[in-house]
């Protein structure tokens, strides 16, 4: 099974609210809400794919010494393994705005299970929750 590193960000803003974005009409998992984040590419970090991620898919930019490792997925999908750390930031510049034509979201915790996530993602919700209370 081929195995995929995929880093994603929980953006935590200053309401205590988590930032999720909707995957697009056209990529796997569309409509189901995640959190932001991509492929690790071969020559990166999973902090240096934040970074550029953030920029590509939201407009922000977020300083890799902000991004505090917080929790990860490991899920066998059908066709692949997903490997997926998880980092907390509370600083960027600029606003959010889904510049892929998706839609996203502030989210506050007990509102979380109202948003279809991936299966990967719900055993890190916890973890979370946890992250957003501190
Ligand atoms: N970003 C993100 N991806 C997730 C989450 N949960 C989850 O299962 N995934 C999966 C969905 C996809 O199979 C994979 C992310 O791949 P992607 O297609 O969004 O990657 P990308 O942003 O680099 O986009 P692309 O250039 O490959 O189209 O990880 C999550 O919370 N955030
Ligand atoms: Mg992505």
């Amino acid at each position: 099974m081929t195995l995929v590193l995929v880093a994603a960000v929980a953006l935590i803003n200053e309401q205590r609210e988590v930032l999720l974005a909707e995957r697009p009409e056209g990529k796997s998992m569309a409509g189901l809400w995640e959190f932001p984040g991509g492929k690790v590419e071969p020559d990166e970090s999973p902090e240096d794919c934040l970074v550029r991620e953030c920029g590509e898919e939201l407009g922000i930019r977020i300083d890799p010494a902000d991004l505090r490792p917080l929790t990860f997925a490991s899920h066998a999908y059908d066709d692949f393994h997903l490997l997926m750390p998880v980092f907390a930031c509370r600083r960027w510049a600029g606003t959010p705005a889904g510049l892929e034509e998706q839609r996203i979201a502030f989210v506050a915790a007990d509102d979380l299970a109202s948003f279809p996530m991936p299966p990967a993602d719900a055993p890190m919700l916890g973890a979370i929750r946890a992250e957003m209370a501190r």
